[in-house]
């Protein structure tokens, strides 16, 4: 290359601008390195790290994490009640960095639907099955007649249309839990958000509620993002996305696959993900079983990449080695 075929610094920001604008420009939902640090008694925490997560139109994606991983603030952002502290996110045409506040109820109402833990806090207990999903159509200024018959569709859409004439203490948690996805899906929200919608239930009970959830995506059509600790629940999703120190960590991607005699089966394979800066997290038992601590080797070899300890390298010497420029154990960024 000679000095002339050099890339301007001009050219070079333009070319990163252009990435930039390019992140995620067809998805859905968009969250761009998003930071959110709390100030608590002046210890600050970090619940979301440079967190990146894009997901489509139309997917069913479950969340996971251990606790503290940073899983509800991600939600708390997505659904309009906080706004991070760096980055940038967005659900369709709403950025969320910059709404104003009633931006942020026009959001609320039309754009997303609600799911919590606790049933109370989605269901209204002196109204019935029908009187819960009708509630936030009258609000919207619907008629009578159409709101009972939305009402009608949406319970049978859940399997529990027996429940339209019973108040929530004649039901039970997951009963309640199908009613409270009607109850969220009554003004036809484009994304449905759930936090940990079976953590009060019982596992058999989990799995209607997560096939309630998997039916509204694949019948209506609504977008699915569940964030939970429910270790059934990537049975029940195409993806899996595992946050840990507020960073998307890895995915667990299910797929079907027809074999040679035609029939089909899921495959389940987990992968890790790099994030816009190079960063990959390194799980936690591959680190303990090589001792990976402190400063690690990088070689770029044909078709994949090498990572071994800072100690003496193997024997067999690899296309072009990073020893030089060893990276930080957790993040194999450069
Ligand atoms: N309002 C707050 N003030 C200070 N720190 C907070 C606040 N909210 C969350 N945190 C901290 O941010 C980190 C992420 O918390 P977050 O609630 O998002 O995690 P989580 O994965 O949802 O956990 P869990 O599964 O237990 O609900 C934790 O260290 C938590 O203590």
């Amino acid at each position: 290359m000679t000095l002339t075929d050099e890339p301007t610094l001009g050219a070079l920001e333009e070319r990163a601008r252009q990435r930039t604008g390019a992140f995620g420009e067809h998805a859905l939902i968009v969250c761009d390195s998003l930071v959110r640090i709390y100030q608590s008694e002046g210890v600050e925490v970090q619940a979301l790290q440079g967190l990146d997560l894009l997901v489509e139109e139309g997917e069913l994606v479950a969340i996971v994490g251990a606790s503290g991983s940073g899983k509800s603030t991600l939600l708390s952002v997505l659904s309009g009640l906080d706004v991070p502290t760096a980055g940038r996110v967005r659900v369709g045409p709403w950025d969320l960095m910059s709404m104003t506040g009633a931006q942020r109820v026009a959001y609320r109402r039309s754009m997303v639907g609600f799911v919590w833990q606790q049933t109370a806090r989605n269901v209204v207990p002196y109204l019935s099955g029908t009187e819960n999903v009708a509630f936030p159509l009258a609000l919207a200024g619907v008629r009578r007649k159409e709101r009972d018959r939305r009402a009608a569709e949406l319970l049978d859409v859940l399997g529990v249309g027996y429940c339209a004439d019973r108040r929530p203490s004649q039901m039970s948690g997951g009963e309640q839990q199908r009613v409270a996805i009607a109850v969220a899906l009554a003004n036809s929200p484009q994304v449905l958000f759930a936090d940990e919608p079976t953590g009060e239930l019982d596992s058999a009970t989990s799995h209607d509620v997560l096939e309630g959830l998997r039916t509204v995506n694949r019948e209506l059509g609504t977008t699915v993002v569940v964030v939970t600790h429910d270790p059934g629940v990537s049975e029940h999703v195409q993806r899996t996305v595992a946050i840990r120190d507020g960073r998307t960590s890895s995915e667990v991607i299910r797929r079907t696959q027809t074999r040679e005699d035609g029939s089909e089966h899921v495959v389940a394979e987990e992968l890790a993900v790099l994030d816009r800066s190079g960063r990959v997290q390194l799980p936690r038992e591959y680190r303990d079983a090589l001792q990976l601590v402190g400063r690690v080797r990088l070689a770029l070899e044909e078709s994949h990449v090498s990572l071994w300890p800072d100690r003496p390298a193997p024997t067999a010497e690899p296309a072009r080695r990073f020893g030089r420029h060893s990276a930080p154990s957790e993040e194999t960024g450069r």
